[in-house]
């Protein structure tokens, strides 16, 4: 059963189209990213999945349960790490959470200990006494991962987990979401920095103006865009060696004394073939280097020219 089954999903605010038709299978166990730009709909789609918004049409189901109709159970199989800060300031954090896993019918004495097992999972225990207030930044979000850990969840939401913290903190909670969803936890992901969906997730769904306009794996993404192979040879070719025949992947070859760059599809791929040719022809090879396409910059590329065709229709 998927962890996330949603049919033509759909919000409105008034005028607004948040979300205008929205197809999407998340599978169970999967690391799942949704990416898109500011205002395209993720956390629209998120309030709908944990019951915070009301879609105006389409359905939504969590592990087999509507959201609507069967709002607790599937509630209960989400942990939210939110992107803004939602917490009782007032209380020390093992108390936040021994309170919320109460509300989801843990006993007092389970609750106490699962509250200290979250704590030392995402590496906050030696501050269990401090109120929430008083942590640092980086702190605060890995208390939100613990709070919504604290039920176990089957699938875990993450809306822009490591949003403005720091490069050391931002490995080691990639380290402990990997962790979790190699332990069977199903992770919904968003996020800004598209590097961190290329290296964590095993699919992307990129979403622009409330659609879904493509679901892949980052590496299918990657091959679509280009690589650029970089060789230096101990000679200057007074002419571009010919590289190209039968090999529709290769874009362009530009030639720049010593330097060639070829601009291909499948860099990796290609690169091998490069060398040999020039081998064969005579070309001693001092360097090689292949610059390989970034999910980043296939995305801005996706969620560009959607843009423009956007603007092209509604153009007079
Ligand atoms: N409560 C609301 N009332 C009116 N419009 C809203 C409301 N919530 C969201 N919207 C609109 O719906 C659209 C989608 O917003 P949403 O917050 O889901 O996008 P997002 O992808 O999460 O953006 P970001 O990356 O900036 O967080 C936007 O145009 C936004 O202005």
């Amino acid at each position: 059963m998927p962890a996330i089954e949603i049919d033509a999903l759909e919000k409105s605010y008034g005028d607004v189209k948040a979300l205008s038709g929205v197809d999407l299978t998340v599978p169970e166990g999967s690391f799942f990213g949704l990416l898109g730009p500011n205002g395209a709909g993720k956390t629209t789609f998120i309030n709908i999945l944990v019951g915070l918004v009301r879609a105006t049409g389409g359905t939504a189901k969590v592990f087999g349960h509507d959201v609507e109709s069967e709002y607790q159970a599937a509630r209960d199989c989400i942990g939210l790490a939110p992107q803004e800060f939602n917490v009782d300031r007032f209380f020390p954090i093992r108390e936040v959470l021994a309170h919320k896993a109460g509300y989801h019918g843990i006993s007092k004495e389970r609750a106490r200990n699962r509250a200290a097992k979250v704590l030392k999972r995402v590496g906050i225990y030696e501050k269990r006494n401090t109120r929430f207030d008083w942590l640092s930044g980086g702190m605060k979000r890995r208390f939100v991962l613990a709070r919504a850990l604290i039920t176990n969840p089957d699938l875990l939401i993450l809306d822009e987990p490591t949003a403005g913290v720091d490069v050391q903190l931002r490995r080691e909670l990639w380290e402990t979401i990997t962790k979790l969803n190699e332990g069977g936890t199903t992770i919904l992901l968003t996020t800004h920095y598209i590097e961190e969906a290329e290296r964590l997730c095993d699919e992307v769904a990129i979403l622009d103006s409330g659609r879904v306009i493509d679901v892949a794996s980052p590496e299918t993404l990657m091959n679509r865009g280009t690589d650029d192979i970089v060789v230096k040879l101990r000679d200057s070719p007074t002419a571009i060696p010919d590289l190209t025949s039968n090999d529709d992947r290769i874009v362009t070859v530009n030639l720049d004394g010593r330097r060639i760059v070829i601009t291909a599809h499948r860099g990796g791929l290609v690169a091998p073939e490069i060398v040999r040719k020039l081998d064969a022809s005579g070309h001693e090879i001092i360097d090689l280097e292949i610059k390989r396409t970034s999910l980043e910059e296939v995305f801005v590329e996706m969620t560009r020219s959607d843009e423009r065709e956007s603007t092209e229709m509604t153009a007079p």
